[in-house]
């Protein structure tokens, strides 16, 4: 068993890859996420993240590497998806996530708490257990210090009311938050190419999370569709 130190030094400065498919995308399946897993660590990838028990199983039987677990699980009166309750902190705590991710963000979580009232018990329950906070913005990233997360993530921006018109990767807030919090601050969400993660690191990050870049194909062979498109509706037309 590695300590949170070990962990912690595995990601410094490394590539995170999210493997992850859900019921409606067309790779679900723990057996393909855990062969995902194995090519982005054969290409150089030190760290998982990773959605359901199943899948984080079936990952830590293919690679040894530190895994950020996340349950995203929907309940009917909240937009808190991402390790929503306890329930699923506990489950992810039971699989030995090395790091567990929940949402961060200032919205009611299905059980009607905030992240204020409810991160005080979770980590009074598991003391020992790294927790990253999946943030929206700087105010989300702040709150989560103080209440004790040990790492902060860019991974809501964008994702919200609030939010959802930024422009992703937001190479602004990973850099305020890198130079205003103490603790390890990770680059998630939308970074789309190499030139994209230098640039989170030069912002600060302590360690990037890449996911659809990598990992989501249908997505990827749309960005091509679209690009080709452009194409044919410009330069074809004027040959
Ligand atoms: C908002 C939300 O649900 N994000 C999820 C969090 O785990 C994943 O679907 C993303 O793929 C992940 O954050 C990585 O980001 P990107 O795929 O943009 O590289």
């Amino acid at each position: 068993m590695k300590n949170n130190t070990e962990i912690l030094e595995q990601i410094k400065h490394e590539l995170i890859v999210s493997c992850q498919a859900l019921p409606d995308e067309p790779l679900h399946s723990s057996f393909i996420m855990g062969r995902m897993a194995k090519a982005a660590q054969l290409g150089g990838a030190k760290g998982i993240r990773a959605n359901s028990v199943e899948d984080i199983e079936e990952i830590k039987n293919v690679v040894p590497l530190p895994i950020i677990g996340i349950m995203k699980t929907e309940y009917a009166g909240s937009d808190v998806f991402i390790t929503p309750t306890m329930k699923e902190v506990q489950a992810l705590v039971d699989v030995g996530a090395d790091i567990i991710a929940l949402d961060a963000t200032c919205r009611i979580r299905p059980d009607k708490q905030t992240i204020k009232e409810c991160f005080p018990i979770i980590r009074e329950k598991f003391p020992n257990q790294l927790f990253m906070a999946d943030c929206s913005t700087y105010e989300d990233g702040m709150l989560a210090y103080e209440l004790g997360f040990d790492l902060v993530g860019t991974t809501m921006c964008g994702y919200t009311k609030e939010t959802e018109a930024i422009e992703l990767p937001h190479f602004n807030l990973i850099e305020k938050l890198a130079n205003n919090l103490p603790i390890p601050i990770i680059a998630e969400g939308g970074i789309w190419t190499p030139e994209d993660l230098s640039r989170a690191f030069q912002c600060g990050a302590y360690a990037a999370v890449v996911g659809t870049a990598i990992t989501r194909p249908k997505e990827i062979t749309e960005r091509f569709a679209a690009s080709l498109q452009d194409w044919k509706n410009h330069d074809l037309k004027s040959l």
